[in-house]
C-alpha cells in the first residue's frame, strides 16, 4: 500500500486507541488516543513525550503484545494479531541470555527460526563485526560493560532481517558518554547493516537531542492520554556524525521539539509563569 507520497507504507495507524482495564473494577483507562499516522518504509521514527503518554503502551501493541481497543494498526497492510519474527523489539535492559556466548546470543533468533545454516552464521559474523565486537564472541554477558551488552543486543536484533525494529529507550541506562557514542554506533550501523540498510525503525526516547539526532522524523505525543501533537520532519543530512550535533539546524529543530514537549508537560508554563 502506497500512501500520497508514493512511498511504501509499512505501519498504519489509524484512529487507534489502546489502554488497560483495572482488575477491581472493570473501568478502561485510555494510555493513548485518537492515534493515526503511518510510517513509511525505510523511515527512522523517534517517539517523544511527557512521562507516562503511552509511548511504552504503543511500542507493545505494535510489538503485538497488547491488543487495541479501537481502530486499525496495520503492518505491511495486515493487521497486527500478536508478536511475530517481522519484529524485533530492544529494550532499555540487554535482556541477553547469561549462559550463551555475545555469538550464541546473536544468533539466537536465527536458531529460534531454523535459518542458522551457512548464510546465518556469515550474517552473526558479518554483525558482530558491524556492530564493533570483533574478539568479543565467545565472551559471556556478565565480562561486558553496559555499552558492549547493548551491541550485542542491537545485533541480535537485526540478526533475523525483522520488517521493523522496535527500539524503547534502549540506551537511557548508560552513562552519558557511552550513550554518545552509542547514537553514533546506531546510526552507522542502522545505515551500513546490508540486508537491513535504512530498516523501518521506532525508537522511544526521552532524550530529544538524541531523537533529533537519529530520526528522519520526530513524532511528539501529548500528555496521558497519548495523543499525536506533531509529526516533525529531521531534514539533517546522512550520514551523521557527532558533528551535527554542532549545526545550528540541529539546535534549531531541538529547541522547537524541546519546547513543543515542555508544553505537553506543561513545564513551559510553569517556566514562563
Ligand atoms: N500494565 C499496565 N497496567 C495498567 N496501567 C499501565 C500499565 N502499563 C502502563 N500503564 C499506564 O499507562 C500509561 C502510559 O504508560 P507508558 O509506560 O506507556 O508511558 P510512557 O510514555 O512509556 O512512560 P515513560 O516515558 O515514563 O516511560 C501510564 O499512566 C501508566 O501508568
Amino acid at each position: 500500500m502506497d500512501d500520497a507520497t508514493g512511498r511504501p507504507v509499512k505501519l498504519d495507524v489509524s484512529d487507534v486507541c489502546i489502554g488497560y482495564r483495572d482488575r477491581r473494577s472493570g473501568s478502561f483507562f485510555a494510555a493513548v488516543q485518537d492515534l493515526g499516522f503511518q510510517i513509511h518504509e525505510n523511515e527512522f521514527i523517534a517517539i517523544v513525550g511527557p512521562s507516562g503518554c503511552g509511548k511504552t503502551t504503543f511500542l507493545s501493541a505494535v510489538a503485538g503484545l497488547l491488543p487495541i481497543a479501537h481502530g486499525t494498526l496495520e503492518l505491511n497492510g495486515a493487521p497486527i494479531t500478536g508478536p511475530a519474527e517481522d519484529r524485533s523489539l530492544v529494550f532499555q535492559q540487554a535482556s541477553l541470555f547469561p549462559w550463551r556466548t555475545v555469538a550464541a546470543n546473536i544468533a539466537y533468533g536465527l536458531e529460534a527460526q531454523r535459518r542458522l545454516d551457512a548464510a546465518g552464521r556469515q550474517r552473526v559474523a558479518d554483525l558482530i563485526e558491524l556492530v564493533g565486537l570483533a574478539g568479543k564472541e565467545g565472551k559471556y554477558p556478565r565480562e561486558l560493560s553496559g555499552g558492549m551488552s547493548q551491541r550485542v543486543n542491537l545485533a541480535r536484533a537485526l540478526a533475523t532481517d525483522p520488517d521493523l525494529l522496535l527500539l524503547d529507550e534502549p540506551f537511557a541506562a548508560l552513562d552519558a558518554q557511552t550513550r554518545e557514542v552509542m547514537q553514533e554506533e546506531l546510526t552507522r550501523i542502522w545505515q551500513a547493516d546490508e540486508a537491513g540498510a535504512g530498516k523501518t525503525a521506532l525508537f522511544i526516547t526521552h532524550d530529544v537531542p538524541e531523537a533529533v539526532f537519529l530520526a528522519d522524523r520526530v513524532l511528539v505525543f501529548s500528555a496521558s492520554p497519548g495523543r499525536l501533537v506533531e509529526s516533525v520532519p529531521i531534514d539533517l543530512p546522512r550520514p551523521r556524525n557527532r558533528d551535527v550535533k554542532r549545526s545550528p539546524e540541529f539546535m534549531d529543530q531541538t529547541e522547537y521539539l524541546l519546547d513543543l514537549v515542555m508544553r505537553q508537560s506543561g513545564l513551559r508554563q510553569e517556566v514562563e509563569s
